[in-house]
C-alpha cells in the first residue's frame, strides 16, 4: 500500500497535481470574492475538490455539502475520534479484544462501518475503472492503482479503502490548514502585506500566479511552513505502540506502551524557536530573503505536523521504536503545493482584514478560536473576517 500511495504522491508525481491545483485556487478566489462571509465552506469545498480531482479525476465539486464529500468526511471523522488515545476501553484492557461482538458494541459498529464504507470506496473505484474501460478516464491516483493492479499487489478491495483513506487525510488537514492562514492574516496585518510586496513584485497585476513562480516566492514558501508550525492542524501525532522494552530518562517505558508525540510542544521548542509564539515566516529565511537551511533536526520541513519521519534523531524522541506505517505523511508535497497556490492566489487578489463591530472598531479575533473536530483542528472565525 505505502509503495501504491509513494508512486501516487511523491515529490515527482506530484506535480502533476499542479494545473488542477491553480484552477481550484482561481475558483476559491472567486467563491470568495462573490461571498466573503462564507470564507470557511468555500476553503472546504476547495480542499475536498482538489482532493477528490486528485484521487478519482472528478470535475471540481460544487458545494463542501456535496452528498459525497459529506459521507467520506462523516467516515473520516469516526476515524480520528477512534484514533483519540482512550477512545476505547480495549485499549487499556487488551483482553477485551476476545469478548464475543454480541457484548461488545463497539466490535459490532467497526464492522458496520466497515461493510458501509468499503462499499462507498468501491463504489468510486468501481467508477474510475469504468471510465477507464470505457476510455474516458483522467489521469488520477485510481486510475494510476488499477493500472498497477499486479505490481502494487493490492486486492479491489484493498485499492479502493487506500484511495478513500487519501481523500479522507488530505481535504480536512488541507482545509484547516488555510483556516490557520485566515487567522494568521488578521493577527499578523504586517507579513501579509510583506508577502503582497513580493508577489507584486514577482507577478504584477496582469496575470495569477503559478507553480512557475514557486522558486521565486520564497516568503509564501516561509508562510506555508509557519502555518503548519504556528497552529498544527494535528497538535497531537498518531498514537503508535513501542515495539520494544526502553528507557527514555529514566522512565521505563515497556514493549507495547502507546506513544502519542506531542507536535505542539515539538513545534514550540524554544531551542529553535525562541520566538514561538509568534507567526514570523521569517525565521525560515535566510539574510537575502531565501528558504534558509532547514531548521536543525526538523527533517528540513521546519516544523512535525506532517509527523516525525522514519529517521528522526532528536533526543526527545529516540525512544519510539513504533510499529505502523510511516511516520511522515504521504500526501505533504501536494499539500504543501495546495497550501502554497491558494496563499499566493489569496493574497494577490485580497486584502484579509478583522471585521468592524457597529462603532467601527476591529474586532480582534482571538488566538484560541479553534474548533477541535477529533484530531484535526479548525480556525472558527466566520463572523470576523471580511475581504476587501
Ligand atoms: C496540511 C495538510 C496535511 C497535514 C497537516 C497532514 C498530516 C499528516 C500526519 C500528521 C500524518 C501521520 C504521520 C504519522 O505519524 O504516521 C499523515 C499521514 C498521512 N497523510 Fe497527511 N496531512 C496533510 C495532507 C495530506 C494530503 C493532501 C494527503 C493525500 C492526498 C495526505 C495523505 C496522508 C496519508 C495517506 C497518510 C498515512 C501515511 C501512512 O501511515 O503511511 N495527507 N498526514
Amino acid at each position: 500500500m505505502r509503495r501504491a500511495a509513494h508512486e501516487g504522491f511523491n515529490v515527482r508525481a506530484s506535480t502533476s497535481y499542479q494545473p488542477l491545483q491553480e484552477k481550484e485556487s482561481a475558483l476559491l478566489v472567486s467563491h470568495m470574492l462573490q461571498d466573503p462571509n462564507g470564507w470557511d465552506d468555500h476553503l472546504k469545498r476547495s480542499a475536498a475538490s482538489t482532493v477528490l480531482s486528485a484521487v478519482y479525476g472528478w470535475l471540481p465539486i460544487d458545494s463542501s455539502a456535496d452528498s459525497l464529500v459529506g459521507r467520506i468526511n462523516e467516515m473520516m471523522h469516526r476515524v480520528v475520534q477512534a484514533c483519540l488515545p482512550g477512545a476505547f476501553l480495549v485499549e487499556i484492557f487488551p483482553s477485551m479484544l476476545y469478548l464475543p461482538d454480541w457484548m461488545a458494541t463497539w466490535k459490532r459498529k467497526g464492522k458496520d462501518f466497515f461493510r458501509k464504507d468499503t462499499a462507498m470506496f468501491e463504489e468510486l473505484l468501481d467508477d474510475v475503472r469504468n471510465k477507464m474501460n470505457s476510455g474516458s478516464s483522467t489521469p488520477c491516483f485510481a486510475a494510476t492503482l488499477l493500472e498497477g493492479e499486479k505490481k502494487f499487489m493490492l486486492n479491489n478491495q484493498e485499492a479502493a479503502w487506500l484511495a478513500g483513506t487519501m481523500f479522507g487525510a488530505g481535504a480536512e488537514t488541507t482545509a484547516a490548514a488555510l483556516s490557520v492562514f485566515m487567522l494568521a492574516m488578521t493577527l499578523y496585518p504586517d507579513v501579509m502585506h510583506c508577502a503582497q510586496a513580493q508577489l507584486d513584485a514577482v507577478i504584477g497585476r496582469g496575470r495569477l500566479p503559478t507553480f512557475d513562480d514557486r522558486p521565486n516566492l520564497p516568503y509564501i514558501e516561509a508562510m506555508v511552513k509557519e502555518i503548519l508550525r504556528w497552529r498544527p492542524v494535528g497538535p497531537v501525532g498518531l498514537p503508535r505502540r513501542s515495539m520494544q522494552d526502553d528507557w527514555y530518562k529514566g522512565y521505563f517505558i515497556p514493549k507495547g506502551t502507546i506513544v502519542v508525540y506531542n507536535t505542539w510542544a515539538m513545534n514550540r521548542d524554544p531551542k529553535y524557536f525562541p520566538d514561538y509564539d509568534e507567526f514570523r515566516p521569517e525565521r525560515y529565511l535566510d539574510s537575502s530573503g531565501q528558504l534558509a537551511e532547514a531548521i536543525s533536526d526538523t527533517h528540513s520541513l521546519g516544523h512535525f505536523t506532517y509527523g516525525t519521519g522514519r529517521r528522526y534523531l532528536r533526543p526527545t524522541f529516540t525512544y519510539i521504536h513504533v510499529k505502523g506505517f510511516a511516520r511522515i505523511c504521504m500526501g505533504k508535497d501536494v499539500a504543501n503545493q495546495a497550501l502554497f497556490i491558494d496563499i499566493a492566489t489569496l493574497l494577490w487578489a485580497v486584502n484579509i482584514e478583522k471585521a468592524r463591530d457597529k462603532n467601527g472598531e476591529h474586532i480582534i479575533p482571538s488566538r484560541t478560536d479553534c474548533l477541535d473536530e477529533g484530531l484535526v483542528v479548525y480556525v472558527t472565525l466566520s463572523h470576523v473576517q471580511r475581504f476587501c
